[in-house]
């Protein structure tokens, strides 16, 4: 049952109200001003705040400044009886989700809760999601090495700059990049993954820029491209190292002009994204063999992160085996396994070349194979 707090100095009009919505089903408290309003929202969940302007103590406008600023999300409907349009624009422009005027319409009202609160669960589901996905990309490890590229990620991470992630396969680059997103400003739109390796080269500009209905046999719609959908968000270019050199001359273009033209398309086209790209070839060697633009390589690499392979940083692997131990009992629906120390130390042993992926598929196939404690020999036994 969703619940609402209603706040308003006069109690005819907070008796009529309530009842009204309890009718409807809902469950209401109510205060008479703003502070305690205040104290009730910082204590409790509650789903929507139908609120008064003008109270004493604290007015609504003052309320709704101080819940936003607490960061506190949860929809606002104003009522007042000094119904002017200035209160209205005011009160949408600080983030309330309504304004209605007294003496409410009732029915007017009662659509414009229904949709409040619509917005409300959407709100609730997406910082579940936002959460799941957020513990999906942590980064586990505390080794120095792992910890110099953490820093680094929040030193650029709310800035523009251009990051170059390179790094053998495995390592985590995409998690890099995942994070650099997450943490920037750019959060609340989408990330989007171009895999330069796994898209035929004649398709990759289209893929990347879009194309125009009729512009080839089989574009029979128009399509946009990866960098239009990327708008406000950041794009990232894994395995860029791979990207064909009539692909690099047209991204090259998009990165000095931020426009692209669509494939068979005349008009360019405005994009404000970030790029991320993400390469495990040694690009400086690409150059030389002429298959790779040095100054696309400049271009992209303004600030550049090197992962380190895990064999480089084993005393993350206590870390990510816990880690990964919990997720995957998680994904299986079983109870977690634990693993002993000398198992432990066989891992550190092993040299990892396929790096934390490879790690993940083993203590996979140990919980799978090996005993309720994991110990030495199943390691010696399971790891390859
Ligand atoms: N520090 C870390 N903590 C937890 N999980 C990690 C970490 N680094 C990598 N992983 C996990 O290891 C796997 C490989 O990581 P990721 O895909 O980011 O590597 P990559 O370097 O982009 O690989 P590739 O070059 O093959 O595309 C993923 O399942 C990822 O979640």
């Amino acid at each position: 049952m969703s619940k609402i707090l209603l706040i308003d100095d006069e109690a005819s009009i907070r008796q009529t109200l309530k009842e009204i919505l309890e009718y409807e089903k809902y469950q209401v408290e109510e205060v008479a001003n703003g502070a305690d309003g205040l104290k009730k929202i910082e204590n409790e969940h509650y789903d929507l705040v139908l609120c008064d302007i003008k109270m004493p103590k604290m007015d609504g406008m003052e309320l709704l400044n101080a819940v936003y600023e607490k960061g506190i999300e949860i929809p606002f409907i104003m009522i007042s009886a000094h119904g002017t349009i200035d209160n209205a624009v005011e009160a949408t422009k600080k983030g309330a989700f309504d304004f209605i005027s007294k003496p409410p319409d009732l029915n007017r009202l009662l659509v414009s809760v229904r949709n409040a609160l619509d917005k409300s669960s959407l709100m609730a589901e997406t910082k579940t999601l936002r959460k799941k996905v957020s513990k999906k990309y942590e980064m586990i490890g505390s080794s120095k090495e792992l910890e110099e590229v953490k820093e680094t990620i929040a030193k650029v991470a709310s800035t523009d700059a251009r990051v170059l992630i390179i790094g053998e396969n495995g390592t985590g680059k995409e998690l890099v990049a995942r994070q650099i997103h997450e943490q920037s400003d750019r959060a609340k739109s989408a990330m989007v993954e171009v895999n330069c390796a796994a898209i035929p080269s004649e398709l990759i500009e289209s893929e990347l820029f879009g194309h125009e209905k009729g512009s080839f046999t089989s574009a029979v719609k128009q399509r946009i491209g990866k960098f239009e959908q990327a708008t406000g968000g950041t794009l990232f270019l894994d395995e860029i190292g791979d990207m064909p050199l009539s692909a690099q001359a047209k991204v090259l273009r998009a990165l000095q002009e931020n426009k692209i033209n669509r494939v068979g398309g005349d008009k360019d086209i405005k994009v404000d994204v970030r790029i991320i790209a993400a390469t495990n070839k040694n690009l400086k060697d690409a150059i030389e063999n002429g298959e790779f633009r040095e100054d696309l390589f400049h271009r992209l690499s303004v600030i550049r992160i090197n992962v380190p392979p895990l064999k480089d940083r084993k005393d993350d692997i206590p870390e990510l085996v816990e880690k990964f131990l919990s997720d995957i009992a998680e994904e299986h629906g079983s109870k977690k396994k634990s693993i002993d120390k000398d198992a432990l130390t066989q891992l550190k042993e092993y040299n990892w070349s396929g790096n934390i992926r490879e790690l993940r598929n083993v203590v996979e196939r140990l919980i799978i194979l090996g005993a309720d404690t994991i110990t030495a020999q199943d390691v010696k036994k399971y790891i390859e």
